[in-house]
């Protein structure tokens, strides 16, 4: 009996951090239910916001990735409940559960990758930046928290507005003596996502045989998808570019005025975050030839983060490619485009550096 309750305290000290009584006792999962797979190959990733809209799907598909081994879910509020029901799944990662900004530093201890959706979304009437006020600090208190305790995890922020939090998490990384320009990536993928889907609709194929490029960023006009790069090669009529470009450009808010006032798009981020997740830790893997597009650190342009394809390495984003030979309607939308986003990037860089 005393062995047995000796391999049980050994266990539970490995799946619930010490400063995680008080989340384990509330959500009510026993301890000698659970098991530790310990020493199963695999990476772990923290999600930040992991009891929200786009968080919990988010948690459940990752909980599926057989590249995970250990799953951290961190929110500020019902992340006990999120984690006892994930932990169910038979399946290989080992999850745990973290509640609160005292429990944030243990959340984030050791992790490979993390993953940022922790922030409000929009309701119909608001754009991308309305929710700055409200993101921004919620953003840097968690990029704080990376600082100190994975400084070399690679950072996959979802948080909006992403033209500006990806600034602002930058500039946390440097003041703190940590930035690694490779491993901080916008997730920009619910635009490439959005972009096949509409793209093989108007030319009558399967989504997954499709890859259009979309560079910039993420809000508006600074979303450019690049239709005269679109695989297979296809051509389109002026008025099929228009209107893939305008539905590309505004799918979020088509989301966000379907679910009148309920949030935005969620199940397909959960997705998008899940495709671009699982590229980053084929990456960290060692595969080659592993390319997506992010809002990244760049020169692409002159604007000092841009989204373009990167390939994803062992050591996050390795290489950033230019963004190749475009039309004149692109050149135009680009132009745009940059105009918006060094807007965007300065509030960011400015909100930290104020
Ligand atoms: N990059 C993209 O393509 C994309 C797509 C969709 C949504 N988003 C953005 O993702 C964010 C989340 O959207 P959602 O629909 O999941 O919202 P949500 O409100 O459903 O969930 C957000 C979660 O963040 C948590 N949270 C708040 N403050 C926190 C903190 N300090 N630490 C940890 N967690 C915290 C909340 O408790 C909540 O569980 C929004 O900013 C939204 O605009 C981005
Ligand atoms: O549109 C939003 O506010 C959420 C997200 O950025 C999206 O593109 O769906």
């Amino acid at each position: 009996m005393e062995q047995t309750n000796q391999r049980i305290a050994k266990i539970s000290a490995h799946l619930y951090p010490s400063n995680s009584q008080d989340m384990e006792d509330s959500c009510g999962v026993r301890r000698a239910n659970c098991r530790a797979k310990g020493g199963a190959p695999g990476f772990k990733v923290a999600i930040l916001g992991a009891a929200g809209g786009i968080g919990q799907p988010l948690a459940m598909l990752m909980k599926i990735n057989p590249l995970v081994s250990v799953l951290h879910l961190y929110d500020v509020v019902n992340s006990p409940g999120v984690t006892a029901d994930i932990s169910h799944m038979d399946t290989g990662a080992v999850v745990r559960g973290f509640l609160g900004q005292a429990q944030l530093e243990s959340a984030l201890t050791g992790m490979d990758l993390v993953i940022i959706p922790a922030g409000v979304p929009r309701k119909p009437g608001m754009t991308r930046d309305d929710l700055f006020n409200i993101n921004a600090g919620i953003v840097k208190t968690l990029c704080e928290g990376i600082a100190k305790s994975c400084p070399r995890a690679v950072v996959n922020l979802i948080s909006n507005p992403v033209n500006s939090t990806v600034p602002i998490a930058a500039e946390v990384f440097k003041k703190a003596g940590t930035y690694d320009p490779k491993r901080l990536l916008g997730v920009t993928m619910l635009d490439v996502v959005r972009a096949n889907t509409f793209v093989a609709e108007v030319l009558g194929l399967d989504p997954r045989d499709v890859d259009v490029p979309v560079v910039g960023g993420h809000a508006g006009v600074t979303i450019l998808p690049l239709l005269s790069q679109v695989k297979p090669p296809s051509s389109f009529t002026q008025e099929e570019v228009e209107y893939l470009t305008n539905r590309i450009q505004n799918g979020g808010t088509e989301v966000v005025e379907a679910k009148a006032g309920a949030g935005s798009a969620t199940l397909s981020m959960a997705y998008a975050a899940v495709k671009f997740a699982d590229a980053c830790l084929r990456g960290l893997r060692g595969d080659a030839a592993v390319v997506e597009c992010a809002f990244v650190s760049s020169q692409v342009t002159e604007l000092p983060f841009f989204a373009s394809k990167v390939r994803l390495g062992r050591n996050g984003a390795e290489e950033v490619f230019q963004l190749g030979p475009l039309n004149e309607y692109e050149r135009v939308g680009l132009e745009k485009a940059k105009k918006e986003l060094a807007a965007s990037i300065q509030k960011g860089v400015s909100f930290i550096r104020k």
